[in-house]
């Protein structure tokens, strides 16, 4: 049997504001204190695992254990079909690191550029498909562990469009639709996206009945 979270606080073991935002705002609903790992000051574990899986895991379970605390932890990525499913699993690497005044991110526009390239490489006809994947781990500090998995469906498109969410949202086109990500409402994507997915599963067996 899975466990439950019984304790109404829960840290959110990411270091990404984008994520932080999105998952705080599926859990608003459901009465949990959300406490984030940079609020608490935890240190960023290094993501040595091979798959979304085994990432979230190491996440969550740094976090359960340095804050005594049940800890959610998210791993994600963008698998492009004509690139064998890169970066996938890599998706946050390809990014290079940027250290803004006293403000970490990444340089988003040139992993972007990055895919957009390796794919016109492959000519005018290449296959644009891909899709975003989505873990959610929780972790408690006795061990116990809950994983979650989510995905979209949706196309590479080139140039970038919208300054709604992060990431890669300028690109992703979800199926059905002609917008990006980042041209969504918040509350749109959350209705479709692969974290919305993972989530639900998540509140059914959670928060469920
Ligand atoms: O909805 C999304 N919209 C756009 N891009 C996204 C999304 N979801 C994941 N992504 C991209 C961003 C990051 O490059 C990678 C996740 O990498 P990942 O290691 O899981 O996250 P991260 O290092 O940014 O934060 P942290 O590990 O502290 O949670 O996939
Ligand atoms: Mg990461």
């Amino acid at each position: 049997m899975t466990r439950k979270l019984d304790n109404k606080r829960l840290v959110i073991a990411t270091h990404n504001a984008g994520k932080l935002r999105e998952i705080s705002a599926l859990l608003a609903p459901y009465g949990i204190e959300c406490l984030s790992a940079g609020q608490l000051g935890l240190p960023e574990p290094e993501e040595t695992g091979t798959t979304f899986v085994e990432n979230a895991l190491i996440k969550a379970h740094a976090a359960a254990k340095a804050a005594q605390l049940p800890a959610l932890a998210d791993d994600s990525g963008l698998s492009v079909t004509a690139l064998g499913g890169k970066p996938g699993v890599y998706t946050a690497d390809w990014a290079e690191r940027q250290w803004f005044e006293g403000d970490p991110g990444r340089d988003w526009y040139m992993a972007m550029g990055k895919v957009e390239g390796l794919l016109c490489e492959q000519g005018p006809d290449v296959d644009r498909s891909c899709w975003f994947s989505c873990v959610l781990a929780i972790a408690w500090p006795e061990g116990d562990e809950a994983v979650y998995d989510g995905r979209v469906n949706g196309n590479f498109s080139w140039p970038p469009r919208g300054t709604m969410g992060f990431g890669y949202d300028p690109v992703f086109v979800p199926e059905g639709r002609e917008v990006t990500f980042a041209q969504l409402d918040p509350e749109e994507k959350h209705r479709i996206s692969h974290r919305a997915d993972a989530f639900a599963k998540l509140v059914a067996e959670q928060f469920g009945g």
